[in-house]
């Protein structure tokens, strides 16, 4: 066979070669996608659609808004043994975007957490006789609460923090429940069942106490997913938060994983950084939800993914500068510029 018609011949084989392997890489994708679609949600194309929902949903920075606008937030915890975890959850929300930020927590805790940030509004009433009173009079200024980062475990504590929600619901207010304020959900679940503007973030023990206490049997350690669904399901489609290795975010209709890369240090501390910034994200969400900005995903959910995902990206950057010796105080310091990554670019 004459030499060109050789070449011509290899050519034509190679094009139809890379047709057929570009074809199946197109229905690989395909699979992929509806696999995807119908379980947990997690690959990038999805992740930025949410992530950009997120965007949507952050206030403009501009000369004309006053003080307070774009959220007053309050964290319920605070003890003899645990200063830290309100202050990270009370300045991250500050870091977030919040103008200002309430904690309120006991007597003797809050002139160390005072200490650590004059940025703080820091409210020692949590063990007062008339506690209850004392923190309703600051709810109608506030746009989102977090309950539990070291509220510890103290029934009086827990009693006052059970009342603090009812009234917070009675409002309105979005109410994001993590830590101790978990261990009062296990408690008593109808505090926030089917509250739309409720959000749980357990940990992985967090998470397997309430789950027993909802459905008298040991949680499938095989399906997660499955499980963050039905817990979901049975408090009446709050969304919840499972965080680990991927952080799972149901409202008990779908399963969205948050995996973007952190890093493998598991520093305490960075819970509380979540859910300090799930109380501003979930303020903006449902406000936006309520201009009509967001009309295609639980506000909740949104915020939810969204604050995961600056937790995870903060973990990664702080880590890339202090590698091991990374503690929830150099997340804290990433906040600013994750954020502008995630939601700002
Ligand atoms: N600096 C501070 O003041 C801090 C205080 N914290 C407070 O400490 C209190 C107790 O919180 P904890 O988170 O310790 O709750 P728990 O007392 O329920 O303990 C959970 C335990 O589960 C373990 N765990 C987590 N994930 C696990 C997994 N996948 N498999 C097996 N074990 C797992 C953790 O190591 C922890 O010991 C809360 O009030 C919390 O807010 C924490 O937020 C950490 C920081
Ligand atoms: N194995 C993991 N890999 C990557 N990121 C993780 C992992 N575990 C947790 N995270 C991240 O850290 C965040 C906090 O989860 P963690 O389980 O540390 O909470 P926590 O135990 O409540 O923390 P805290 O010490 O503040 O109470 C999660 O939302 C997630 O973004
Ligand atoms: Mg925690």
């Amino acid at each position: 066979m004459p030499e060109h018609i050789q070449t011509f011949a290899f050519c034509l084989i190679t094009v139809a070669l890379s047709v057929v392997f570009a074809l199946l890489v197109g229905l690989n994708e395909k699979v992929f996608e509806r696999y995807y679609s119908s379980g947990s949600t997690s690959h990038r194309g999805m992740d930025e659609d949410i992530l950009s929902l997120v965007k949507s949903t952050v206030p403009p920075l501009t000369s004309k808004k006053h003080k307070g606008q774009d959220g007053r937030i309050g964290i319920i915890g605070g003890c003899q043994d645990y200063t830290g975890a309100p202050y990270f959850a009370a300045i991250s929300a500050l870091k977030v975007g919040a103008d200002l930020s309430h904690v309120f927590c006991t007597k003797d805790a809050a002139t160390v957490i005072k200490s650590y940030s004059p940025e703080l509004i820091v409210h020692p009433v949590l063990d007062s006789p008339n506690a209850v009173e004392e923190i309703e009079k600051w709810l109608p200024r506030l746009h989102g609460l977090v309950v539990g980062p070291g509220l510890g475990r103290e029934d009086l504590l827990l009693k006052t923090a059970k009342e603090v929600i009812e009234k917070s619901k009675a409002r309105d207010i979005p109410i994001v429940i993590d830590a101790d304020g978990l261990w009062l959900v296990t408690q008593q679940p109808s505090v926030i069942q089917g509250y739309q503007k409720g959000i749980l973030t357990p940990n992985f023990m967090e998470f397997t106490r309430l789950y027993e206490a909802l459905h008298h049997e040991p949680m499938d350690s095989n399906d997660y997913q499955r499980s963050v669904l039905q817990l979901s399901v049975a408090m009446g489609n709050l969304t919840l938060v499972l965080k680990g290795e991927q952080d799972l975010i149901t409202d008990g209709n779908k399963v969205y994983s948050c995996n973007l890369e952190g890093s493998g240090r598991r520093c305490g501390g960075q819970g509380d950084l979540l859910s300090g910034s799930m109380g501003v994200l979930a303020h903006w969400a449902h406000a936006a939800s309520t201009a009509g900005m967001i009309r295609s995903m639980n506000p909740s959910v949104v915020a939810a993914f969204g604050a995961c995902s600056l937790t995870r990206q903060c973990n990664s950057q702080a880590f890339q500068r202090h590698g091991r010796s990374t503690t929830t105080t150099d997340m804290i310091q990433e906040i600013g510029s994750a954020f502008k990554r995630l939601f700002e670019s």
